[in-house]
């Protein structure tokens, strides 16, 4: 049973306060962020604050640090403090990944916590198979931001200068059978844009959604679970699927449409997700 990836909220590190109050957060990960949310000048300080934050009782929450990158002034430092949590972190996650050379680099630093990339370049996007390949590789996680940034896009309601970059990574990322969650959503106190984000990320096959602010949790978690109509669904499916499989049938129907093999792998896959979530929530 896979852990749920839902709602993964970035805390900067350099935040004692909200390190400690995640504990108590109802999200299914945690990014611990070393990079942009933290000043040059409190980089590190930020370090030793998360060293003593990681040793708290996250319970199921996955617990993912985000280093800065490697070239930059703090990178080597920061994947030192990772190579040496001991367990403590579930994930590394690398900034600004422009090809599975950069996966590489940090590998040979960090030898066994798992490694997921930031896709935010332009690069990353055009070389996001190689990166998906890399055998260290658990997840990635969109960077919407840096990529507007680098694209000179304009923000749009509907994503759609950012669809090349998310379709291109989830591709990568499913072909290779890795997580993938989406980028923020930065207007964090408007509940129908997130809510409307969400659901073009969930409807595109994203595990879930990065998010900066607790009161984006809950919508995050609602719309990447399972419905009950789809769980209700998935078990008729089921049990549609075998009878007809026990009567010698390969295709059965359900509402009027046609079940077969691969609906029911679909419809497996949603009740794992909803017991893993059932199971997340204690
Ligand atoms: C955006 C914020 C600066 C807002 O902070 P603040 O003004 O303190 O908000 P509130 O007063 O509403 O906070 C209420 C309480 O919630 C806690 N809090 C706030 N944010 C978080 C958080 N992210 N995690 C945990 N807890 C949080 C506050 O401490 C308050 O608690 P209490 O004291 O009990 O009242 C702030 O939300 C923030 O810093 N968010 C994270 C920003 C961040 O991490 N940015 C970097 C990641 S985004 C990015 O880089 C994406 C990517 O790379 C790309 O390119 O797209
Ligand atoms: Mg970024």
């Amino acid at each position: 049973m896979a852990r749920p990836y839902r709602s993964v909220l970035y805390i900067p590190a350099a935040n004692a306060r909200a390190m400690e109050k995640a504990q108590g957060l109802p999200a299914d990960a945690i990014i611990f962020d070393l990079e942009d949310a933290v000043s040059p000048g409190e980089k590190s300080a930020a370090r030793d604050a998360l060293k003593v934050a990681l040793t708290g009782d996250y319970g199921p929450r996955a617990r993912i640090v985000r280093i800065n990158a490697l070239d930059s002034a703090w990178g080597e430092d920061d994947a030192r403090l990772c190579a040496g949590l001991d367990g403590y972190a579930d994930a590394v996650l690398i900034p600004k990944v422009d090809s599975a050379a950069d996966l590489d680099k940090v590998a040979a630093l960090i030898p066994d916590t798992p490694l997921w990339a930031m896709m935010e370049t332009p690069l990353g996007m055009l070389n996001a198979a190689g990166i998906a390949a890399h055998p260290r590789l658990a997840g990635m996680v969109m960077g919407t931001n840096d990529l507007a940034k680098e694209l000179n896009s304009r923000f749009r309601a509907d994503r759609l200068p950012m669809q090349a970059g998310l379709g291109l990574c989830l591709l990568a990322a499913k072909a290779h059978g890795k997580l993938i969650v989406d980028g923020v959503f930065n207007a964090f106190r408007d509940e129908d844009g997130l809510r409307a984000e969400c659901e073009q990320g969930r409807d595109m096959g994203f595990d879930g959604k990065t998010l900066i602010h607790p009161a984006q949790l809950a919508i995050a978690n609602e719309c990447f679970a399972p419905t009950e109509a789809e769980v209700d669904l998935a078990r008729r499916q089921i049990d549609a699927f075998e009878q007809a499989s026990a009567e010698g049938r390969g295709v059965a129907v359900v509402d009027g449409k046609i079940v077969e093999n691969l609906h029911v792998e679909t419809a497996r896959t949603t009740l794992d997700r909803a017991q893993a979530i059932a199971a997340m929530a204690g």
